[in-house]
């Protein structure tokens, strides 16, 4: 089965997020990708990716995914806050990685974490395919 990750990043993340996939693009082109609206479209406009996109995280776009995450249908969230801005949804955003955490769902909430868990799913990708 593909790889169902979740790609969300706030407003001062998504040059970074951007870069990050874009490194990724070939094993994120395989996989089952869902995100948060304005973070989904630069995907789909930047990096030409097929991203399934929900109502933007201030409009219940983190809380959408958390309910997918609770129902088992998210492998692993990519999460790239901003520490520095407060956001207007704040309790969505602590639900959705509370979720994460309740769940044992991986979330990873920077680019370093973000790096260690795609390289963690594209080995176990390699091993279950060949
Ligand atoms: O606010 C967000 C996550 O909390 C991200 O939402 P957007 O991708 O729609 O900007």
């Amino acid at each position: 089965m593909k790889p169902r990750i979740a790609l969300i990043a706030h407003d001062k993340k998504k040059d970074d997020m951007i870069a990050f996939a874009g490194e990724y693009r070939d094993f994120l082109a395989g996989c089952n990708l869902v995100a948060t609206g304005t973070t989904g479209s630069r995907l789909i406009n930047e990096l030409g990716l097929a991203v399934e996109c929900m109502h933007s995280g201030p409009f219940g776009g983190d809380l959408q995914i958390g309910a997918r995450l609770v129902t088992g249908e998210i492998d692993c969230v990519i999460f790239l806050r901003d520490p520095m801005t407060p956001q207007p949804h704040e309790p969505d955003i602590n639900a959705l990685v509370r979720a994460c955490d309740v769940h044992d769902v991986a979330c990873a909430t920077n680019v370093s974490t973000a790096r260690l868990v795609l390289g963690r799913l594209i080995s176990t990708n390699r091993e279950t395919t060949a």
